[in-house]
């Protein structure tokens, strides 16, 4: 099933050249007003920089690539922003839009490991930058609290993305739960006739596929001899003997009330009928034992094959007016295309 509930691969790539237009058109701004400054080298890195992030307008494949490729791009700026001081020493400010995108990009998991690696190296340029005779912070409160104030984002950050994973999954798998159960007969847990016709225009199920509508005979003593629930066991029976008969390409669904839908995947006709009288004989052979009893039950059976440029509908209808006549002329029978004259 699509995955609604976690970003699709349409999100990701919104989302990545979003992020690239912002980080392109900053990046812009930021060259240009360094350039002013006086900032030669950090304004030519910016302008790197905002080629990179122009890549996604121009590749439209390899978004992944592309993004790790930003993302690491963006840790290298920061990082130079970090032993530069940037334009006034305010270049490690920029470090706080650093964790969302971390995350968004590579996951709970890698995003902490990045991020971690990140923090170390920023730290370790913290600390030897002046030793290097770099840019020179006037004491150590700043990068102090640069350092703690880029923790505590990445921490939130990854809490956020951590629940937001947690829900997300919660969510996928009860939409999961809740399509299961809007396909499905609750009583005979067969395919539901919504989900069936849903099935039905699937490939396999045109011209050559087999269209049969079962309905249990005399269904009505079964609840008026034994009870209401007895009935339902009957029910439940004659879906597990279907399922049992059937192909697992093939097609078997509770119609309504005490009727049943089988449709064989693209087939001879010859083996379709076989699998129609496997179903009567083994229910011929075989009794539901239940509260004492030995319930023997029957089935009619109306059936036709799909013809080239048939609808469902028509197919279906032909098959209704076969279980008709299959019940008029004495049930406990399957009526087929060579049973009568072309409807
Ligand atoms: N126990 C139970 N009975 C159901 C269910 N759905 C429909 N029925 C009953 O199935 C019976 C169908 O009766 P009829 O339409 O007369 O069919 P029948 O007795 O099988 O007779 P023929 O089709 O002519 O062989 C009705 O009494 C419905 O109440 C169900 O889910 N459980």
């Amino acid at each position: 099933m699509k995955d609604t509930f976690n970003a699709t691969d349409a999100d990701k790539a919104l989302f990545l050249r979003v992020f690239a237009a912002i980080g392109a058109c900053t990046s812009l701004i930021m060259a240009i007003n360094s350039y002013l400054d006086g900032y030669l080298l950090l304004s030519l890195l910016l302008a790197s920089a905002v080629l990179v992030f122009a890549l996604p307008f121009v590749i439209t494949k390899h978004d992944a690539f592309l993004a790790v490729l930003m993302l690491y791009s963006l840790y290298a700026l920061m990082s130079y922003l970090v032993v530069s001081g940037g334009s006034h020493g305010t270049g490690p400010l920029w470090l706080f839009i650093v964790s969302p995108v971390t995350f968004f990009i590579r996951g709970l998991k890698q995003g902490a490991v990045d991020l971690i690696l990140l923090a170390l190296v920023v730290l370790l340029l913290f600390i030897f930058t002046p030793n290097l005779g770099l840019y020179q912070y006037d004491n150590y409160h700043f990068p102090a609290r640069v350092m703690l104030c880029f923790a505590i984002l990445c921490v939130l950050a990854g809490f956020y993305e951590y629940y937001r994973n947690k829900y997300s999954r919660a969510l996928m798998q009860q939409l999961q739960i809740n399509e299961q159960l809007a396909r499905t007969d609750a009583m005979t847990g067969l395919s539901n006739r919504r989900y069936a016709l849903e099935c039905l225009t699937q490939p396999g199920f045109g011209a050559g596929a087999v269209y049969m509508l079962l309905d249990a005979d005399n269904f009505k003593q079964f609840n008026d001899g034994y009870g209401h629930q007895v009935g339902d066991q009957v029910l439940r029976f004659i879906a597990a003997t279907l399922k049992d008969h059937a192909g697992p390409d093939d097609i078997v669904a509770r119609w309504g009330g005490e009727e049943f839908l089988l449709v064989v995947h693209n087939t001879a006709a010859r083996s379709a009928k076989r699998v129609a009288t496997q179903i009567m004989q083994h229910l011929q052979d075989n009794a539901l034992h239940t509260d004492g009893h030995s319930l023997h039950m029957t089935l009619s059976i109306g059936a036709h094959q799909r013809q080239f440029g048939e609808s469902i509908d028509h197919c279906l209808n032909i098959a209704d007016k076969r279980l008709y006549l299959a019940k008029s002329s004495g049930k406990n029978r399957v009526v087929f295309d060579d049973d009568v004259a072309m409807d």
